[in-house]
């Protein structure tokens, strides 16, 4: 890869300039963190920083996230989908500023981020001199996508700023469906690289360092193929360069009030999408939280993960639900054993899930005395 490893400098002496960087977005489950994944336990000597932004209270991304030594920076829950974000512009010069050289920086969006105002905040800030966007890698989900996923704006922005597009999961679905949806995407984005892959798993020099992006696609004329659908989405440098939390129009949702200070769930209640988070410091009885995926939980919950505990085993396990799919892996503890859960879905009763899941937990043993158990 063309990126140098040469010998550390003092850390003032550390070009700031042209770092380069991918950012990773996809809807809900598509595979993003699997990519980074890859990406980290492939990275050939090449030290690279990573800032992930999730959606929800709980961080179960930097859980699942393979660890390399200090690699990992985590970003506030905060969203960085919104407009140009003071967090993430400090997330950066916190790497930027790192005693040992990092080499990459790739920033995860949450699944339910527009990339776009991730890219300006590159292009539009101060950051424009220190770093150099490499590309915008979308992961699809071969199993769940359909181009009006769930009418979200960011979904279909997603799809339209990729310049490299994984189309995963394809061990899901028949060939048949993974031709018809190579077909929608080249019609929805022209000219992308589109990869098909199973478990992120792509050669990284087809991802990393490839100056794929093109910056004047972003703030020259706008590009035939994106006329109609992002028209508000050229010429924001001059907004950007202001590093405030006003939302402009930059992030592709449907504001009215341009002149408001914007909270980051507003758009997310657009798009109908809430997170909700549950942790408990006791296991889970088994047979009630399979109770709870059978019977009580939503169908409108698209998304969950987490790290369960429960009492009648000694292992970690891994929970992820993608659309109507659920896996549970098993691994040993590192930690102190507890549950951590976030389900994510469009119009959800927070308050009902919470009970719901808070009535899954083993009462305590001092509880179960003198009912029979040992
Ligand atoms: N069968 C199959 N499962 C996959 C593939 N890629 C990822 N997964 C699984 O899909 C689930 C979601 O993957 P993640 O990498 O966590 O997805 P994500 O995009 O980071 O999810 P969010 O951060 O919630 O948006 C996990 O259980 C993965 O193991 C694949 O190609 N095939």
């Amino acid at each position: 890869m063309p990126i140098s490893s040469t010998a550390v400098p003092p850390v003032m002496n550390v070009p700031k300039h042209g770092l380069p960087v991918t950012i990773i977005t996809g809807f809900l489950g598509s595979g993003k963190t699997t990519l980074l994944n890859h990406i980290l336990t492939n990275q050939d000597g090449l030290k690279t920083a990573v800032l992930v932004n999730e959606f929800g209270e709980i961080g179960i991304d930097q859980e699942l996230l393979v660890k390399t030594d200090d690699d990992m920076v985590e970003l506030n829950n905060g969203c960085i989908c919104c407009t140009i974000n003071n967090d993430l512009v400090n997330a950066v010069y916190r790497v930027l500023e790192r005693p040992d050289k990092v080499d990459y920086l790739v920033v995860e969006t949450t699944g339910l981020a527009d990339p776009l105002p991730v890219a300006l905040t590159f292009l539009g800030t101060d950051l424009r001199d220190l770093t150099r966007l490499d590309s915008i890698v979308t992961v699809v989900d071969a199993e769940n996508f359909s181009l009006d996923l769930f009418n979200s704006t960011a979904a279909q922005s997603q799809i339209a700023y990729g310049d490299v597009i994984l189309l995963n999961k394809t061990d899901l679905v028949p060939e048949t469906r993974v031709q018809e949806l190579e077909k929608r995407l080249q019609e929805s984005r022209a000219g992308a690289r589109i990869i098909r892959t199973v478990k992120s798993q792509v050669p990284l020099p087809l991802i990393l360092s490839v100056g794929l992006f093109e910056s004047d696609r972003y703030f020259s004329p706008e590009p035939e193929s994106q006329k109609a659908e992002h028209h508000d989405h050229h010429d924001h440098h001059d907004h950007a360069d202001h590093h405030d939390h006003v939302c402009d129009d930059t992030c592709g949702h449907d504001h009215h009030d341009h002149g408001h200070h914007h909270h980051h769930s507003d758009h997310l209640e657009m798009d109908g999408f809430i997170s909700v988070s549950f942790q408990s410091e006791r296991p889970f009885a088994i047979r009630k939280f399979q109770n709870f995926l059978d019977n009580q939980m939503p169908d409108a919950v698209f998304r969950a993960k987490g790290i369960l505990w429960f009492e009648e085993s000694p292992r970690r396990h891994v929970f992820h639900l993608s659309g109507k799919r659920f896996t549970l892996d098993d691994q040993d503890w590192t930690g102190a054993p507890k549950n951590q859960l976030v389900l994510i879905g469009q119009g959800l009763d927070e308050a009902k899930i919470k009970a719901q899941l808070q009535a899954c937990v083993a009462p305590t043993p001092s509880m179960t005395k003198g009912k029979g158990f040992a």
